[in-house]
Parts: C-alpha cells; sequence; structure tokens
C-alpha cells in the first residue's frame, strides 16, 4: 500500500453475533482494501459474507472492532450513519429488498433526491445512468414486474446513481441467465474503470479468479485467507476447506503442460480464452 494513502476500507478486530443466536456471525475480522480495489469474498453458506456488508454501511452495529471507510471510522450517530451510507451502497442479493416504488424511473431517483441533490442535476444523473445500463426502455413499468435480471439491473443503478466510493454487490449473478449475467458482469467492469471498489460476495471461483485484484475466504465469520487471485488459489486444501475447488482454467492449465501440450508460463492463464491462446501458439 502506498504511504499516506487511506485504504478504501479496514477492518480491525470485527466482531458481530446476532441477538439470540450466541453463534459470531463475524469473529475478529481484520483486512484492508485499496482503493479501487475488486475485491471477491468467498465461502460457505454462512460464513459471514452478508454479515460484514451489513455492517460495512452500517446496518449492523459490530459488538466490537472498527470500520474505517477511506480512512474515517464509522461512527453510530445519525449524521455518521448518513455519512456511511453515501459513501457505501449494497445491492442486495434479492433486489425485491430493495425495490419498492411505482416505477423504475421513480425507483431510481428516489436516492439521489433524498440525498438533497439539486432537482435538474438528479434528474440528469438518473438519465445518465438509464442510458449506460440499458434500463431506458423499460423506465416507466413497475420494478416489481420486471424479469429477475432487469431487477438486478435496476437495483444497481439505484445504487450507481448515489456515487458511492465503495459498491457491495451481493451474488449480483446469483440466479441469472447467460446474457444477464454478463450484462452486469460488463456493468461491474465499468464500475472499477471510475475507480469504484467494488466488492462482490460469488461462489463463482472462475469468475472471481478472472475478474478480482484481491479474493478474500470465510468461514465461520473469521477470514482463512486473503490475497490476489494466484495466492489464493494456489492452496487446493484452503480452497477445499471453503467449499470450493480450484478453477477450472488452471486445472485445465496444468494438466495440458503435464502431459507436453504447453509450456508452463510465469503467469499463468486467467481465462479459458487466454488458454486457447497458449494452446494456439504452443
Ligand atoms: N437475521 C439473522 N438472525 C440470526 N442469525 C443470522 C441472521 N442472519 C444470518 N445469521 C447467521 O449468521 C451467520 C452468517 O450468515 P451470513 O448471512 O452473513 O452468511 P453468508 O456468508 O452471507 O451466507 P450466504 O452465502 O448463504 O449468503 C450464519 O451462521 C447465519 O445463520
Amino acid at each position: 500500500m502506498n504511504q499516506g494513502k487511506k485504504p478504501a476500507v479496514e477492518l480491525a478486530g470485527l466482531s458481530y453475533t446476532y441477538e439470540g443466536s450466541g453463534i459470531k456471525a463475524l469473529d475478529g475480522v481484520n483486512l484492508k482494501i485499496e482503493k479501487g480495489n475488486k475485491v471477491a469474498f468467498m465461502g460457505d453458506n454462512g460464513s459471514g459474507k452478508s454479515t460484514l456488508f451489513l455492517c460495512l454501511n452500517g446496518i449492523h452495529r459490530p459488538d466490537s472492532g472498527e470500520i474505517s471507510i477511506g480512512g474515517e471510522k464509522i461512527t453510530y450517530t445519525r449524521k455518521g450513519l448518513l455519512d456511511v451510507r453515501k459513501k457505501v451502497g449494497i445491492v442486495f442479493q434479492e433486489p425485491d429488498s430493495q425495490l419498492f416504488l411505482a416505477s423504475v424511473y421513480q425507483e431510481i431517483s428516489f436516492g439521489i433526491m433524498n440525498l438533497g441533490v439539486e432537482e435538474q442535476t438528479a434528474r440528469r444523473e438518473v438519465e445518465r445512468v438509464m442510458e449506460e445500463l440499458d434500463i431506458t426502455p423499460f423506465r416507466d413499468r413497475p420494478a416489481h414486474a420486471l424479469s429477475g435480471g432487469q431487477k438486478k439491473q435496476v437495483a444497481i443503478a439505484d445504487i450507481l446513481v448515489m456515487h458511492p466510493e465503495v459498491m457491495i454487490l451481493d451474488e449480483p449473478a446469483a440466479a441469472l441467465d447467460v446474457t444477464h449475467t454478463e450484462k452486469v458482469h460488463r456493468i461491474v467492469e465499468d464500475l472499477t474503470k471510475r475507480r469504484i471498489t467494488v466488492l462482490m460476495a460469488t461462489h463463482d471461483i472462475d469468475y472471481a479468479y478472472r475478474w478480482a485484484d484481491q479474493i478474500v475466504l470465510m468461514k465461520n465469520g473469521r477470514i482463512l485467507k486473503e490475497g490476489t487471485p494466484e495466492e489464493v488459489c494456489s492452496d487446493e486444501a484452503l480452497l477445499k476447506a471453503a467449499g470450493l475447488v480450484r478453477p477450472a482454467v488452471l486445472r485445465l492449465y496444468e494438466k495440458m503442460a503435464e502431459k507436453g501440450f504447453i509450456e508452463l508460463r510465469e503467469k499463468p492463464p486467467k481465462s479459458i480464452e487466454e488458454l486457447e491462446a497458449l494452446i494456439a501458439r504452443g
């Protein structure tokens, strides 16, 4: 990390127990994320990913530990919580829990209007985001009557229009078909071009390996390991402990090298397309 640069997100000793459950959903989590990083959170169901996300934008208040966003500690006053919700936007796993207004246009306008942005500027921004995310064709339809993929696009626009510093996506491709999954992935790629720090929960190790700068592996409310995709994916036993297998492209690449079809490189391929290019070169 560069000297003097504040991490986009910093967690120190974060613990959280749901009232009455007795289970530590988060148990002493320490983590630093640099600005503009793409971070994949992985781990079994119930490992603590969603709880961590809910702590990050102040919905849950940790039992102990501290959270800093852009170098500023979250405080649990009215103003402190408003500040953190401006900085950290969450797109929930289930978009229905986020969408409740009469039309898509109203839905996307609601948050930004409530931030006190001047009306004309807000309207311009809503139009721009709708255009960018291909939402304009269904702008006047009720959000609850859209398909799952379209709802997901609206839920992302809802947050994006408010210009968060950190954007959290809880399994954004869950239950989407191939076309909508690709569309969501393209939108996510565009977010990072604007230096938004993106935190994403996913169960797709192939995507995480290809997309992320940093992978955080969680289990039972703790971080098993975090590091670059190469670091995390090199440890088969560790991945297994988190209920995962190594990315398919790595397994195939190593098998092909073992059989003498290709030579091992310093940088293994990230995707099937990169592996194909290696094979073509011989
Ligand atoms: N509202 C709740 N009340 C009580 N316990 C909860 C609640 N929500 C989650 N938990 C528990 O907290 C732990 C962490 O759950 P969490 O939802 O954060 O996991 P997750 O990694 O996001 O899982 P998934 O991959 O299924 O989304 C689990 O043991 C879960 O049962």
